[in-house]
């Protein structure tokens, strides 16, 4: 099998950044190192001048979900793809039963989903119920799947949401296989109080979405989290945090010795909830949950990633279209989908307003983006890391480039971008997933189904 090597690339990971040569052959990295011989007939990316990154890892997707009465709208192949335009080459999905319904038949219905993916993809199993069945159900995808992470929303009450009850029973499950527990945190029933009374009002615009979730609602729910985790003695994975009063509970539990591992994603860090009062219901757009915080938080969660109190950035990509899909919540803001794309713009945008502005070094956006979601769920050094015998999962990235962010020239199959206009320093130039260039040059070169499947246990 003929090879690809990446010549002379400025080579970067969570740790060092020296000048080499990376030679890949049968989807691994095979050798490391200057002026490197290779075989005759090996194709040649040369990065002069450029870094060469691990593939990026996105540990928080929503590939073709069922949701709120409609699907996000990209699938696991166009997902993935977008994915890998922006440097992305590993996804861990949610596998979310409805409520009652089997894990094991959710799990045959989302892995026969997924086998269109182009890049590589794991699930984390999401637990919307609790009895003796699920219990035997976590335990057996966590052996036949090697599902090792759970997740429990503390949000979406009546729904995919579990009560307190429920949610020790997953944590305790989940102790016993030696498997993560992660956590959407937002106190259920006060969300949807107020929801209850804002439409009541007649306050039914995108706007009110925000004002029905308010930061303290998240924080209580992200303290009750940690200190269900802290009664069986477990860590604990806080989901899309976006807040200050969650980061003073996860300050508090470090503080006390408990591992808190934390996500945030782009979207928490570069907006603010001025996006809502976009006229003519552009808002809806940005409607997802927890929603876009006041300004204030952003500065907070930017100092909490640059002093490692954040591990990963995550998307949480979970895109609707706005003319049939977010249209959907018109009238009422509680019937807009949750959710919106940025998997493709992850990687630029930290780069761009994180190592570009010196508030993360190049290192640091390695090990949130690629290297921390490695080593928490169980894929490094398979993953996030660049040597020899790990996967040639790598990008290229060019500082020198610059480009606008819009929907109209996205691969995500969705007609808004939250980021729409944001100016991008640097681009991602070439990606490769199991040592096959995907994507060059602006060209997608992505092979539906060639994604394999993560064990990760
Ligand atoms: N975040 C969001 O609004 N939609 C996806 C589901 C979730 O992560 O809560
Ligand atoms: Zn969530
Ligand atoms: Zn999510």
């Amino acid at each position: 099998m003929s090879g690809i090597v990446i010549r002379n690339g400025q080579v970067v990971t969570a740790l060092d950044q020296y000048v080499a040569d990376i030679y890949c052959e049968g989807g691994k990295i095979v050798a490391i190192g200057e002026n490197l011989d290779v075989p005759a007939g090996t194709e040649v990316v040369d990065a002069s001048g450029q870094y060469v990154l691990p593939g990026g890892i996105d540990a928080h997707t929503h590939m073709e979900l069922p949701f709120m009465g409609t699907v996000s709208s990209d699938d696991f192949f166009t997902g993935t793809a977008a994915g890998v335009a922006g440097g992305t080459t590993s996804i861990i999905d949610f596998i979310i039963p409805s409520r009652n319904q089997s894990l094991i038949e959710a799990r045959d219905f989302w892995m026969n989903n997924a086998k269109k993916a182009c890049a590589d993809y794991g699930f984390h199993m999401a637990v919307t119920w609790y009895g003796e069945q699920v219990e035997q159900e976590m335990r057996r995808v966590y052996r036949e799947d090697g599902i090792s992470s759970f997740k429990v929303f503390m949000a979406y009450t009546g729904a995919i949401g579990v009560d307190d009850d429920e949610m020790i029973g997953v944590i305790d499950t989940a102790a016993d296989l030696g498997a993560l527990v992660t956590a959407h945190c937002e106190h259920g029933l006060a969300v949807q109080a107020l929801q209850r009374k804002l439409v009541a009002q007649g306050k039914t615009a995108p706007r009110y979405h925000a004002e029905s979730r308010p930061s303290w609602v998240e924080g209580e729910a992200t303290n009750r989290a940690i200190m269900l985790a802290r009664c069986s003695g477990q860590p604990i994975y806080i989901v899309h945090l976006t807040c200050k009063e969650s980061l003073d509970a996860v300050v508090r539990a470090r503080q006390e010795g408990q591992l808190v591992y934390v996500e945030t994603c782009p979207q928490y860090l570069l907006l603010d909830d001025s996006v809502y009062d976009k006229p003519d219901f552009e808002g809806a757009a940005y409607v997802m949950s927890p929603p876009i915080r006041p300004k204030g938080h952003q500065e907070a969660l930017w100092h909490a990633l640059s002093c490692g109190l954040i591990h990963h950035v995550a998307t949480d990509h979970c895109p609707f279209r706005q003319h049939d899909q977010k249209v959907m919540g018109l009238h009422d803001f509680t019937k807009i989908p949750n959710g919106a794309a940025g998997i493709e713009n992850r990687i630029a945008l930290m780069y761009t307003y994180g190592v570009a502005t010196g508030r993360l070094t190049l290192n640091q956006l390695v090990d949130v983006c690629c290297t921390q979601p490695a080593k928490i769920f169980g894929l490094y050094p398979r993953k996030g890391a660049i040597r020899v015998g790990a996967d040639a999962d790598l990008f290229t990235y060019d500082p020198a480039a610059s480009s606008t962010i819009s929907a109209r020239t996205h691969h995500q199959r969705v007609d808004r971008n939250i980021f729409e206009g944001f100016e991008i320093r640097g681009a991602v130039t070439n990606t490769l997933v199991a040592g096959k260039l995907a994507f060059t040059r602006g060209e997608l070169r992505v092979e539906r189904g060639a994604g394999r499947y993560l064990h990760r246990v």
